[in-house]
C-alpha cells in the first residue's frame, strides 16, 4: 500500500493507467484509421471538422493541401501514435459513433472503479489528463465496461492545457483546480509524464500494469488499490 498525505485532487492518465493499452492500439486506433477517411469527405464543410482540416494544413504549412494529403496525414499519425491535437479532436467525433451504436465500450481496469468511487467519498477531486480530445475522454467513461462513470469526475485536461510530457502543461492544470501543486496527485504509467508533473511540484505515482516499464524514481503500484489517500 502507497499512502499520500494532503492529496485534496486526483489527476489521472487514461492508457496504460485505468485502461488497457491494447484497448487503445488494437480497438481505438484501429477504428479511427478505418473509418476516418470516409468521414472526412464526408463532414469536410461542418465547422468542428473545417477547424481540424486547416489545423492539419497548417501544421504541414501547405495551405492549399488537398484533402486526400491532409487524409494521408492524419492516417500517417494513427500509424506514429502522434498527439497531434487535431488528431485527436477528429478521433474524439470518430468513436462517439463506435461508442453510441455498441461496437465496443471503454476498458477499465476492475480495481479502477472501486478506488474512484471511495476517493470521491473521501471528498477528493477527481480529472482526466489524456491526450486523447475531452470529448474521448468522456466517451471512454461514459461507455465503459463499468457503466457511466462520468458523474466521478470534476473536470478533464487535454493537450489544449499543453502536451503531457512539458512541465507548463502540468502548471495550467494547477492554476486551473486553483490548489497548491503538492496538494494534487498525478497518476501515469509514463515516466516523462511524471517528470514533468513532479518538476511542476505535484505528486507522482507510476502505475505499473502489464507490459508497462517499472523502475523510476517514483512511487508506483500494479493497481488502484494499493492506493491510499
Ligand atoms: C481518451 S481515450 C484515447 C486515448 C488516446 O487517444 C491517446 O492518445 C492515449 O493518450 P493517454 O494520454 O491517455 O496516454
Ligand atoms: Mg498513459
Amino acid at each position: 500500500m502507497t499512502h499520500f498525505d494532503h492529496i485534496h485532487a486526483v489527476v489521472t492518465d487514461i492508457e496504460g493507467t485505468t485502461t488497457d493499452i491494447q484497448f487503445v492500439h488494437k480497438v481505438l486506433f484501429p477504428y479511427a484509421y478505418d473509418q476516418l477517411p470516409e468521414f472526412v469527405h464526408t463532414h469536410q464543410a461542418q465547422p468542428e471538422v473545417a477547424e481540424q482540416i486547416a489545423a492539419v494544413r497548417a501544421r504541414l504549412d501547405e495551405p492549399d493541401a488537398p484533402v486526400e494529403r491532409v487524409i494521408e496525414t492524419l492516417l500517417h499519425w494513427i500509424e506514429s501514435d502522434q498527439k497531434e491535437t487535431s488528431l485527436k479532436a477528429l478521433q474524439g467525433m470518430l468513436w462517439a459513433d463506435g461508442y453510441q451504436r455498441g461496437a465496443f465500450k471503454g476498458h477499465l481496469y476492475a480495481d479502477v472503479v472501486p478506488c474512484l468511487r471511495r476517493w470521491v467519498e473521501q471528498g477528493k477531486k477527481l480529472y482526466v489528463y489524456s491526450s486523447g480530445s475531452v470529448q474521448a475522454q468522456k466517451l471512454l467513461f461514459g461507455y465503459s465496461t463499468e457503466g457511466d462513470v462520468t458523474p466521478l469526475f470534476s473536470g478533464y485536461f487535454d493537450t489544449h492545457v499543453g502536451h503531457k510530457r512539458e512541465a507548463a502543461s502540468y502548471r495550467n492544470i494547477v492554476d486551473t483546480l486553483a490548489l497548491p501543486a503538492e496538494q494534487v496527485l498525478f497518476l501515469s504509467d509514463v515516466i516523462e509524464e511524471l517528470d514533468a508533473a513532479s518538476e511542476a511540484g505535484l505528486q507522482t505515482l507510476q502505475l505499473v500494469r502489464e507490459g508497462n516499464r517499472a523502475g523510476s524514481r517514483h512511487p508506483h503500484v500494479t493497481r488502484f488499490d494499493d492506493i491510499s489517500l
